[in-house]
């Protein structure tokens, strides 16, 4: 990452390929992964530094498969801690329901859930970004207006909030990472859709050396006079976050005392002198989506797009499963390897997905909440029910699917739809790496047996890679329960194509020859600044 001047940054560009908007978790996470297939980006945002306040707690298996793409999963892990899943409680605190989360290295090749500090996450792809010279990073950037002159340039203003100085640079993209008061989103007449659902809430961190002794997963408390979650995020960081009463605020809350009737059922056993309230804020949580993400050649990523409440973890890492979507798309459209109508498919496949997650999550934040009859009618329904779910993340990849097939980016399978528009596994191969440690950034096709010299070369010329899977293994068992015999697997693994005709699946693999030479370069093999 280079830190130039603001006028050489301005000047330099003449016209930058890609200017992100926003330096929170989206926006470094597509600034890094365009820079890993060598695209220039100017990365522009209005703090300096990492922002302070933990905001994410959590993430899963498929968000950390992203964090080991952008060359952290390492470091996430010393700074992470899994989690056992998350338990529904009445107000007795019995458990209604729960969803166990596995430890193991699952098909993802991690922990299902993750918990972790926002500040600690962001200050590592900060790091990782470093490395890059691909991307110039300006902080203290604050963008007051994107605009399109209809030939491909995109015109974006900032302010330099050090010296108020009015800057501008052309872009042939824009990401709009830039949060939920997004300019760029208001840049474009992009709306928020209110999916109806605004409570205020009290977010309380607490440090303390003592082991609480809880059940080491996410609490979830149903109880309309108060809800309430609980979580251990560190080794000693707890996290708890309350629903706020008519009248009450954060000011209410300012000393372990004050909080201590609240945080009671889970501390009754330690002095409140052995816990530092870390720190007590007011968050309102909405359930809102961007009516549209796209308009011509600017995009948005993250809160920008969508507003997730947070009660079951999933909005940080929507905003990295949006980069991951697009960034190998853009990098294909810059190199001339992909059409243009590729980016078409971000919007089809991210937005009902996220729409998805953010129904879920508002399900939950309503039978935490809901009061009255209705509400215990709610609990007693939906206990049951969201046992049956295989989990939330499975339900997340079903939704998935359906979209992918629609996109033209997934052509339509005649034999295995159960494997198209899933990820397919992080499955460990014969000489002990990982599928994503051997298709690197590009395209890969799964083979059931040993493509002939031909069809090898065909996969190659294409800038995609060979895994061959053995019956009996991991990833032969899938590809046989998918009744296919060749899968092809994007760069961001997920399955555009399964079949058991392997010419097939050669056709249907898009070259992808300017980032073949990234993609074969490794994962890790990343430009040093
Ligand atoms: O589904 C899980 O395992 C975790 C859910 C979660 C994580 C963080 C905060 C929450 O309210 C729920």
């Amino acid at each position: 990452m280079t830190v130039l001047l603001r006028a050489q940054a301005a000047a330099a560009g003449g016209q930058w390929p890609v200017v992100v908007v926003g330096a929170g978790p989206s926006g470094v996470t597509a600034a890094t992964l365009l820079a890993q297939y060598g695209v220039r980006c100017l990365l522009l945002d209005r703090w300096n530094g990492v922002y302070p306040q933990p905001r994410a707690v959590h993430l899963d298996d498929e968000v950390y498969r992203i964090l080991d793409r952008l060359g952290v999963a390492k470091q996430f892990s010393a700074i992470s801690r899994p989690s056992e899943g998350l338990r529904l409680l009445d107000r007795q605190h019995e458990v209604l329901a729960e969803f166990r989360r596995s430890h193991a290295d699952g098909v993802h090749g991690y922990p299902q859930a993750n918990m972790f500090d926002q500040p600690e996450l962001e200050q590592l792809l900060r790091d990782e970004l470093e490395r890059h010279s691909a991307v110039t990073l300006l902080g203290d950037a604050e963008v007051t207006e994107v605009s399109q002159d209809g030939h491909g340039r995109v015109r974006v203003d900032f302010t330099d909030r050090r010296t108020g100085a009015h800057e501008s640079v052309l872009a042939t993209y824009v990401l709009g990472c830039d949060g939920a008061n997004s300019v760029v989103r208001s840049s474009i007449h992009a709306r928020m859709r209110d999916l109806r659902f605004e409570q205020r809430w009290l977010v309380v961190d607490i440090a303390t050396d003592v082991d609480l002794d809880q059940w080491e997963g996410v609490h979830q408390v149903c109880d309309p006079r108060r809800a309430a979650t609980y979580m251990r995020i560190g080794l000693a960081r707890y996290r708890w976050e309350f629903q706020l009463c008519e009248g009450e605020t954060a000011a209410d809350f300012g000393s372990v005392q004050d909080v201590a009737p609240l945080i009671e059922p889970w501390t009754a056993s330690v002095a409140l002198t052995d816990l530092e309230l870390v720190r007590v804020a007011e968050y309102t949580f909405r359930a809102q989506i961007s009516d549209r993400w796209r308009d011509r050649n600017v995009f948005l990523l993250g809160d920008a797009a969508h507003l997730t409440p947070p009660f079951i973890g999933q909005g940080m890492g929507a905003g990295l499963r949006d980069a991951a979507n697009l960034s190998w798309k853009l990098a294909g459209v810059l190199a001339g390897d992909l059409p243009a109508d590729a980016l078409d498919t971000y919007e089809a496949e991210r937005l009902p997905h996220a729409r998805f997650v953010i129904r879920l999550a508002k399900l939950v934040g309503v039978a935490m909440t809901r009061g009255g009859r209705a509400g215990n009618l709610m609990r007693r329904l939906l206990a049951p029910r969201v046992h049956q779910i295989p989990g939330i993340r499975a339900r997340v990849l079903d939704s998935e699917t359906a979209l992918l097939r629609r996109s033209s980016l997934v052509l339509r399978p005649r034999v295995s739809r159960s494997l198209v528009g899933r990820l397919c596994p992080n499955a460990v191969l014969a000489d002990d790496r990982r599928l994503d440690d051997v298709a690197g950034r590009g395209f890969a096709v799964v083979v059931a047996a040993e493509p002939t010299a031909t069809q090898a070369s065909s996969i190659r010329r294409r800038g995609a890679v060979t895994v061959v899977a053995e019956p009996g293994t991991e990833l032969g068992d899938w590809l046989s329960r998918g009744r296919a015999r060749a899968a092809v697997v994007r760069p961001d693994r997920t399955v555009l194509y399964a079949t058991r005709d392997l010419d097939a699946a050669i056709r249907a693999l898009p070259g992808f020859q300017a980032t073949a030479a990234a993609a074969h370069a490794g994962p890790r093999a990343t430009e040093a600044s």
